[in-house]
Formats: C-alpha cells, sequence, structure tokens
C-alpha cells in the first residue's frame, strides 16, 4: 500500500486493510432479491452471525466516532494528506481512484454544518471536504458528494431524478427495519419535529445479529438512484426494502440514519442553499489549483465563482463542471462549457420596474428595445442537429411530451432547413384562438393537461413566440448583442401566422410612444412590455442571472411594487363559512437563498374563485404535515402567524400585494431588518406549477421590492 492510500485511509477513518480490500476486489456488487436492486457495500469474507454483537464494536467507534480530540486529530491528517497528495498526485492517481468513502464521513460534515450558523465557516467546511475529494482524484465521488449536498441525485433536466418521498412510507420503512410500531414512531416524531432524529433514536436502541458492511458514498448514492427512478405498482415496497437494507447497515454511533432518512425526504435541512456549495466548490478548486490554502486572494476567489457560475448557468451540469474544470483548469472551463443544444442553459430574467419613467431613467443614452411581454410559459427551443426537437420549461423540465402541437408547428417552421442545422430559441408559448386569430389570457393555457398529451385531443391550441435566438448552426450567439442576434433569427426562420411569430417589437426612446405601444401590447392580451438593452455587451444574453439589462414593465402592477411574488404556501387556516370543508387562508414564505429556509411574509384569503379553493384543498390536503418544517420560519409566540395545520412545501402561489411594510410578526428578511417584510393586502392570482418551490421569489427579492418602494415613497 503507498503512503498515499495509507494517508487516505487514516483520514477516512477506515483501516489499510479496507482500503486494499478496496482497490483488490470489486468495489460494490448487486445483491439481486425479489423484489429490488439493493446495492450494499461488498467484501469478499462475510462475518457469521455467530453472536449477538452490538454496534458498539471498538474498533469500528475507533473508525468512525469524532469527538473533540479527534477532530484535532483528523486536521492534522487532512494536512498531511494534503502535502502528501501534491507530492504524489499524479504518481498514485490511479491506485486511489477506487477508496471507499464512508458515507459516516459525509454526515459529519453535516452535522458540523447543522450547528454551524456562520456562512463563512460553513463555506470553509464545505470546501475544504471538496478539496480532499479533489486532492485524490476522485472525480466522480466528488461529483456525488456535490449532489447528495443539494439532495438531489443529477441535473434538473434529467427526468425522475428527486427524492421527497413522504412521511408515511418513510414511518413504515422505519418502523419495519427497527421493529417499532408505527404508532410510537409517529409520537416520537411529533414530540421532535424530525423523521431523520427519531430514525436515528430508533437506531441506537437496536442492537444488530451482526456487524453490516459499512455504507459509502456510491453505495448510497446508488440506491438513491434506484429508489428515486422505481415506478409502477411494486414500487412503494421496492423502496421499503431498499431503505430497509440501508437504515440497517447505518452506523450506530454515527448520524447515518438521521441525514439518511432527510435525503430521502429531500431536504437536508442543514441551512446549506445550493448557492453555498457552488461557492465552495469555486474555492476548492481555487486552493487544488494554487497548491497552497495558506492564502487565498479574494479577487481572484471572486473570479472563480463567477467562472463555475456562469459555467453552471451554460451547462446545469456538476458532472460535466467538476469533471472539465479538473481536466483543464478553472481558467480554461468557460471554454469547454459552451453552450449544447440538448442541454438547457438557465433562462435570463429581468428586474420589475414601476414606470416608464424608471425605464428611462435606467437606460438613458443607451440604445433599448421594447418587445410585447407575452403571458404564457416559457419554452427553451432545442434543435439537435439530429433532428429532434426538445423543449425546455424555465426550470429546464423537458416539456416535449406535454407540447406535441408545439413540436409539429417547430417542425413546419424548419422544414425548408437543410439537416444537421442545430439551434436554440427562446419563446414564450401562448394560448391562441384559431378562430378569431388572436392571443388568449394565460387561464385558458393553465387548462392545458400537463401528462400524457395526444396531439389529437387538444382543445387548447399554442402560438410560439421567439424573442432571441441563442445558437445557431454550430454557434453560440449569446455573446453577439440582441440586435445581431435578432438579425440572425430573422434571416432563417420564417413566421407562420397563429403558430409561430416573432415578439412585436418597436425600438423607441420617447416617453410617449413608449406609453402608447405599452397600452396597446395590453389591448393585444399582452402583460405589458420587456424592455432590452439592443446594443453592445451589455446586450449579451446572461443565463440564469436577473439582469438590469432586461427589464419588465406590467402594466397590472404599475400602481402596485412593481410586478407580482410568487410565495410557497406552508400551511393553511381552516375555512369557515362558506369555505367550511376547504382552507379559508393560507400562510405564504419567500425562500432564503443563502440558508435554504422558508421565511413567513403574508397571511391571505383573498382573490379565490370557489374552485380556486376547492382545486387548492385538493392538492394540498395530502401534503398536511404534523409538524411545521424545521427550516420554516415563522413567529412561535404569535398565534395570528401560526396556521391551523402546516404544510409540505409544494405549491407556489403567483401573489399581488398593495405595498410591503415591516412587521412584528413575519420573518422575510428578518437577519437584515430585524423585522420581517410583510405584503399587506395581498391578493392570490394564480397558482404556479412552471415554477419549482426554490424558484420562488428570494427574501432578498422581497427586501429589494421594499428598498425601491422606500426610496421611491
Ligand atoms: N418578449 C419577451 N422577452 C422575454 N421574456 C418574455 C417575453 N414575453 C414574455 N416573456 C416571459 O416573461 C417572463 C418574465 O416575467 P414574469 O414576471 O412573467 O416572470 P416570472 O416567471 O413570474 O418571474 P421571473 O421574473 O422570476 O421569471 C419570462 O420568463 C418569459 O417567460
Ligand atoms: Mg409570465
Ligand atoms: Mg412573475
Amino acid at each position: 500500500m503507498s503512503p498515499q492510500q495509507q494517508s487516505i485511509a487514516r483520514f477516512f477513518g477506515g483501516s489499510a486493510a479496507n482500503v486494499q480490500s478496496a482497490s483488490s476486489s470489486p468495489a460494490k456488487k448487486k445483491i439481486k432479491s425479489e423484489q429490488s436492486d439493493v446495492v450494499i457495500a461488498s467484501s469478499s469474507v462475510t462475518p457469521p452471525p455467530s453472536e449477538f454483537k452490538d454496534d458498539t464494536d471498538p474498533s469500528e467507534s475507533e473508525e468512525l466516532i469524532t469527538d473533540k480530540k479527534s477532530n484535532k486529530v483528523e486536521l492534522q491528517q487532512a494536512e498531511e494528506l494534503i502535502n502528501l497528495s501534491q507530492v504524489e498526485q499524479v504518481k498514485h492517481k490511479d491506485e486511489v481512484l477506487g477508496a471507499k468513502i464512508p458515507y459516516a464521513k459525509l454526515t459529519e460534515i453535516f452535522d458540523k454544518i447543522e450547528s454551524e450558523s456562520s456562512r463563512l465557516k460553513i463555506i470553509s467546511i464545505v470546501s475544504q471536504f471538496f478539496l480532499e475529494i479533489l486532492q485524490q482524484s476522485s472525480i466522480d465521488k466528488l461529483v456525488k458528494i456535490v449532489y447528495l449536498f443539494i439532495n438531489r441525485l443529477g441535473p434538473d433536466y434529467e427526468p425522475d431524478l428527486e427524492l421527497g418521498l413522504g412521511e408515511t412510507l418513510l414511518i413504515k420503512a422505519i418502523s419495519e427495519c427497527y421493529g417499532r410500531p408505527p404508532s410510537k414512531i409517529k409520537k416520537d416524531y411529533q414530540e421532535v419535529g424530525d423523521l431523520g432524529s427519531v430514525a436515528q433514536k430508533s437506531r441506537s436502541g437496536q442492537p444488530t445479529m451482526f456487524k453490516p458492511q459499512p455504507l459509502d458514498i456510491d453505495v448510497v448514492f446508488e440506491n438513491l438512484t434506484n429508489i428515486a427512478k422505481s415506478t409502477g405498482k411494486d414500487s412503494q415496497s421496492k423502496k421499503i426494502n431498499i431503505i430497509n437494507r440501508m437504515l440497517t447497515a447505518c452506523n450506530i454511533k454515527s448520524n447515518e440514519a438521521k441525514f439518511l432518512i432527510r435525503s430521502l425526504e429531500g431536504k437536508l435541512r442543514i441551512g446549506l442553499a445550493e448557492k453555498t456549495v457552488l461557492i465552495s466548490l469555486a474555492q476548492a478548486f481555487l486552493i487544488y489549483e494554487s497548491k497552497s490554502s495558506k492564502k487565498v486572494n479574494p479577487e481572484r476567489l471572486t473570479q472563480v465563482e463567477d467562472i463555475i457560475r456562469e459555467a453552471f448557468s451554460t451547462i446545469p451540469n456538476y458532472e460535466v463542471i467538476i469533471t472539465k474544470a479538473y481536466e483543464y483548469g478553472i481558467d480554461n472551463l468557460l471554454d469547454h462549457c459552451q453552450l449544447t443544444p440538448g442541454i438547457p442553459l438557465k433562462p435570463m430574467l429581468a428586474k420589475p420596474t414601476k414606470s416608464i419613467t424608471e425605464v428611462l431613467d435606467r437606460f438613458q443614452g443607451e440604445e433599448f428595445t421594447c418587445e410585447y411581454k407575452y403571458d404564457g410559459e416559457r419554452a427553451q427551443v432545442h434543435l439537435l442537429a439530429d433532428g429532434t426537437i426538445r423543449i425546455y420549461s424555465r426550470n429546464s423540465e423537458d416539456m416535449s411530451q406535454r407540447y406535441p402541437d408545439l413540436i409539429s408547428i417547430l417542425r413546419e417552421v424548419l422544414n425548408s432547413k437543410e439537416a444537421g442545422v442545430s439551434m436554440v430559441l427562446d419563446c414564450e408559448a401562448v394560448a391562441w384562438d384559431r378562430t378569431n386569430n388572436k392571443i388568449l389570457p394565460f387561464q385558458v393555457l393553465s387548462t392545458r393537461k400537463r401528462k400524457d398529451v395526444d396531439e389529437k385531443d387538444i382543445k387548447v391550441h399554442i402560438c410560439l413566440f421567439a424573442f432571441d435566438l441563442l445558437y445557431y448552426n454550430n454557434q453560440a450567439l449569446i455573446t453577439k448583442s440582441l440586435n445581431e442576434r435578432r438579425v440572425i433569427m430573422k434571416e432563417n426562420l420564417n413566421e407562420i401566422e397563429g403558430r409561430f411569430q416573432f415578439a412585436t417589437a418597436r425600438n423607441s426612446s420617447n416617453l410617449d410612444e413608449l406609453q402608447q405601444f405599452l397600452d396597446q401590447s395590453v389591448k393585444d392580451a399582452c402583460e405589458g412590455l420587456m424592455v432590452k438593452m439592443l446594443n453592445g455587451k451589455d446586450s449579451y444574453y446572461e443565463p440564469s442571472k436577473r439582469s438590469r439589462n432586461w427589464l419588465k414593465l406590467k402594466k397590472d402592477y404599475l400602481q402596485g411594487v412593481g410586478d407580482s411574488l410568487d410565495l410557497v404556501v406552508i400551511g393553511g387556516y381552516i375555512g369557515r363559512g362558506k369555505r367550511t370543508g376547504n382552507y379559508g387562508g393560507f400562510l405564504l414564505a419567500s425562500y432564503n437563498q443563502d440558508t435554504g429556509e422558508y421565511e413567513t411574509t403574508c397571511k391571505i384569503g383573498t382573490g379565490f374563485s370557489d374552485e380556486d379553493l376547492s382545486t387548492i384543498h385538493a392538492r394540498l390536503k395530502p401534503t398536511e404535515i404534523s409538524q411545521p418544517k424545521s427550516y420554516y420560519v415563522y413567529d412561535t409566540n404569535n398565534s395570528n402567524a401560526v396556521p391551523d395545520v402546516w404544510f409540505e412545501p409544494t405549491i407556489i402561489f403567483e401573489v399581488l400585494t398593495a405595498d410591503l411594510s415591516l412587521s412584528p410578526i413575519y420573518k422575510a428578511g428578518h437577519q437584515e431588518y430585524g423585522k420581517g417584510i410583510s405584503l399587506r393586502f395581498p391578493r392570490f392570482l394564480r397558482i404556479r406549477d412552471d415554477k419549482g418551490i426554490e424558484d420562488a421569489t428570494s427574501s432578498t427579492q422581497v427586501s429589494e421590492f421594499y428598498e425601491r418602494q422606500a426610496n421611491v415613497g
């Protein structure tokens, strides 16, 4: 065994023999059972269950228990590891690839983060951990670890890779595995408020017949993936079976059971958001490349963060980003993360504005253009060189199955194109009245089926309004001016009335003309205007960015704060009178992108039709939970801000507000202002199914609305 291997073995708490066997025997094998494919770590010799043996095996505790003393030792070992690996990185790269990383190591990091409140310290803990994995060249493991940190199993655009199992199933699994009745588990859950901790406690009271092989990162990742992908009629028991095996393998002295259950629920709740993971990744790469952890140049760090963020918004796939950064170095990363048809990029977003004068102030002296702001669903269209067409949502979900009619329209548009042309188009799909040749409101579009759509059954037709071309014929266009992109789009594509049209646009900086164009857009069933920088660098397409170079001017909201807000429904109030049998009101929250918490911002009971209320009731009822999530931030002392029932965070309401005010009982932005920011006279507009929960209006955006209002008023 090389010194490198020994050092890694020591650092990860494994014995030298473990690493040796990991590299000389297959890392894992699939154990077939009748019901499932459960992956567990293998060893060539399985110890016979000759006697009762509980998990307090001293050698194991030595391996995995952390206390202050061993933390210190660990740090020293980490330093040694860093020194060693710098010297031997290349030489021993292949030898260490097979080394296992115990899952307990990861959950130990989760624990540290959970008890840490400083963001800087959290970043330092996470980046240090990433660095250690990088040092071993375990790139595939780093990818898995990053996904485990953000509670995903692959990129957003790949379907069926989401976890989020319900309470009932998990209670059943914990109960079966640890032999405790479900009623006891439920009771504990009500007391503790966290199923993970309940599982952990149940695990601790459970001696096992023999010591199972410890869980490692690969095994956990593969099992979680199998769970996420399992569908069909046996899937329930399959999932429980896999969970059982993993729970049984959890080490009694670590917190594996706790975090495993939380991962299965789809939320780690350790106060770590994806943004922090990206920053930590940048920091890890920077230190890795500079080969010194002593001094990090802050300017260089910002630069590296920007590079990683930009790469990720163009190719939102951690496997690609991490592999390329490792292979080619950070400074060459962007050259290897070019926009690719077939991989949806994160769409550019706009900032809200409250008036035409505000727009004119912003774009003073610059050339800008106004486009109709269509009220439908964002559609990013990809044409691949082999002729495949894919349509992605604002949220990078593949909507191709949902819009077979759009695919047909696009085939018509692309009919005359020579084979091999590839492109990426940014568009809005809008409901269209074919009899009267006009746009229909969003409400009509939202009545379309979302699943199993058969083209011949479609009643609500679509017209696709294209407003940007991001890629054409093997070339990314995002670093060309909007003006140029538009010219290329119009030169190469032809409109088909009522099916495929270019967004109506006008280039003018005259206040009266703009007012007139705004009014006209509303008459033509649009929401208002999008105002965009037209020339120069500021008009480049900025993936994922909510940019000042795109402003939205929404006619209806000019009286309010300039835009609607999209808030997560976390609680409900029992309906009375006419609303008996439904919920009569809801508690809403914004998303804090730094901490991953949901912060309450208002109670809402206005704007709902009876039909809305019953639809919402049907959707929310099954998501009721007996306890608020630990990542809900609300005022526990004020009964006005505590709902009758709590929900899993699953639905977003788009709401309107007269204005925003500081409130003693709500929590949005509370860290910044001491008090939270609350919506006054909130009014329900619609459910937003095209936004994921983490795409809700962020607490920072709520603060921005509040600040702008304070500045104007
Ligand atoms: N001409 C256009 N240019 C760009 N976007 C347009 C245009 N017409 C309609 N849109 C739509 O407007 C959206 C931006 O405004 P809107 O308030 O509807 O967005 P949202 O999804 O509620 O919030 P967010 O600003 O977070 O995207 C775009 O994502 C796009 O779907
Ligand atoms: Mg919209
Ligand atoms: Mg909006």
